[in-house]
């Protein structure tokens, strides 16, 4: 059939085509179907919407994608006609049956998602699969180095490579911003790609972005490491394990992380930029991603186990999870809090021991020092780790932020008080990434909670517990009357809600 093209100025993320619903009728195509598109002997096949009397009959809407993969401008002549759709999605029927996936179908599932070739609710279906039936450990290894594969890798020809990364599900986790510039400072590599939040209200690369561009391409990551020591960058923007964001982009909103996307989105990136010696932290406590330490062990012998399989050397961190990391949550508050406790070399315990803690874990199974901890610090106290992340923030392209009080939070705020006079005795990690959300983090960099009071500590009735940070009014009414519902702070006692009026802060 012939149609003329009209040219949709929107990036849609995958090659995706919008049809008038008698022409779809016409060709026998529903939404979700293939069709193939030919313009001047090029051709590429698109996922189908139907765009219900938005494009009249005759016309076919295309998105960026295609029109600059075929050259097409507005009125352009082209053949479409209906193509089945890929066999990744058979593969995705069967595991969602209980089966296991053969090497040859987890590369071809890889390759579509990084093709764009799947739609929407096909990758959402690839991501239950794993969430609802599980994989085992072969294809585990075979997704993770299909991700490898079906993207750009880095090889450095000397130093020493070495990465960290963390499963997240902690709040506040912006301990990279400390860990990169202490590794780099050192002389060891550390070419550091972060995905932005999937559980949390910021991700490393939202975080660092507040700071410096993330968008980088492998030849700069490379560049930036060789000339600095070390980068945070956003692995979404890379071409580097190009499955990873894909599939991230739709855990985010049902906020889940399937145990096999984590080890082969984490190990995936890991492999990819040559790291030799790498560090995971997996935090466990309530509400978050592992409930207790034995949880935290078996899954270290998974990543140490994938790690033997991709030829690096793992090892794992079982870290505190039970409360927020530091006292700040969203992009802007956790930037400032990484940058601020960098340039004053004190702040929250949480935040500088886990820093620590990794870095020398990295120091120690790199064979740089045995007394890893030590060195850490040694490095952070010296003010070199304030310095080098200067100098990588300059290198990747700075947001013209000289020190942390030139960060620029959330105007709207409300600070919740204690209503009682005694000491935190919880901080629910699940509320407290609810609230910040609602206040708009991380999409809303200024965004966020500051936490006043943690666990153990004393409070006076009036005392601030949390203050929450918005960049814009309503989101802030929103959040403020999720937490008068949700306390995510509790003090002393041991009613931790009343029901139906929960109002125990
Ligand atoms: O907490 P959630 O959002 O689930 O996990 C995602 C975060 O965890 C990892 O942190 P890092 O890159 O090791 O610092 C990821 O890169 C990402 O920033
Ligand atoms: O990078 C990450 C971190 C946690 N979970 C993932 O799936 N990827």
């Amino acid at each position: 059939m012939k149609v003329r093209a009209a040219v949709l100025p929107i990036n849609a993320g995958k090659f995706a085509v919008a049809l008038n619903q008698d022409d779809a009728a016409e060709i026998g195509v529903s939404e979700g179907d293939r069709i193939r598109v030919i313009k001047s002997g090029k051709s590429v096949s698109a996922i189908v919407q139907i765009a219900f009397g938005l494009i009249s009959r005759g016309k076919i809407g295309v998105y960026e994608e295609i029109a600059a993969e075929l050259n097409l401008k507005d009125g352009d002549e082209v053949d479409i006609y209906p193509i089945s759709r890929p066999s990744s999605v058979e593969f995705i029927r069967k595991k969602l049956s209980g089966k296991k996936y053969s090497r040859e179908e987890l590369y071809s599932i890889i390759s579509d998602v990084v093709d764009g070739n799947l739609a929407e609710v096909e990758l959402t279906a690839f991501v239950l699969g794993s969430y609802l039936v599980g994989m085992d450990f072969d294809e585990i290894e075979w997704m993770t180095k299909a991700m490898i594969d079906t993207g750009e890798a880095i090889e450095f020809e000397k130093g020493v490579v070495v990465d960290k990364h963390s499963i997240g599900g902690v709040p506040g986790n912006k301990v990279s911003l400390l860990i990169v510039p202490i590794i780099a400072a050192s002389g060891l590599l550390i070419p550091k790609t972060a995905s932005r939040a999937i559980t949390s209200a910021s991700g490393t690369a939202d975080t660092m972005e507040v700071l410096a561009d993330v968008n980088m391409s492998v030849e700069e990551i490379k560049e930036i490491t060789l000339k600095t020591g070390g980068v945070i960058a956003w692995g979404g923007a890379t071409n580097i394990a190009p499955a990873d964001d894909k599939i991230i982009r739709v855990e985010y909103p049902l906020s889940i992380d399937p145990r096999p996307q984590l080890l082969a989105s984490v190990m995936a990136k890991k492999g990819a930029v040559g790291a030799r010696h790498v560090a995971i932290d997996i935090p466990a406590g309530n509400g978050t991603k592992i409930s207790s330490v034995e949880e935290g062990r078996k899954l270290a012998g998974e990543f140490v186990e994938l790690g033997r399989r991709l030829g690096l050397n793992v090892s794992c961190a079982i870290t505190n999870g039970s409360q927020p990391v530091g006292r700040t949550v969203g992009p802007a508050l956790e930037a400032w809090e990484a940058l601020k406790t960098l340039e004053e070399r004190k702040g929250s315990s949480s935040l500088i021991e886990k820093s620590l803690g990794i870095a020398g874990l990295l120091f120690e199974i790199s064979g740089f020092a045995q007394d890893g901890y030590d060195r850490a610090k040694m490095i952070f106290e010296s003010g070199k780790a304030h310095q080098k992340l200067l100098e990588i923030i300059q290198a990747q392209g700075s947001k013209g932020i000289l020190k942390s009080d030139d960060i620029p939070i959330g105007e709207e705020k409300y600070v919740i008080e204690s209503k009682f006079e005694g000491a935190v005795v919880d901080i629910l990690n699940q509320r407290v990434v609810r609230l910040a959300r609602l206040a708009g983090a991380p999409k809303d960099k200024g965004a966020g909670v500051y936490i006043h009071r943690k666990r153990g500590e004393v409070v006076k009735k009036g005392d601030p517990l949390i203050t929450i940070y918005a960049e814009t009014a309503w989101k802030l009414e929103k959040a403020i009357e999720y937490a008068m519902e949700n306390p995510p702070i509790v003090v002393s006692g041991m009613i931790l809600e009343k029901y139906p009026s929960f109002k125990v802060v």
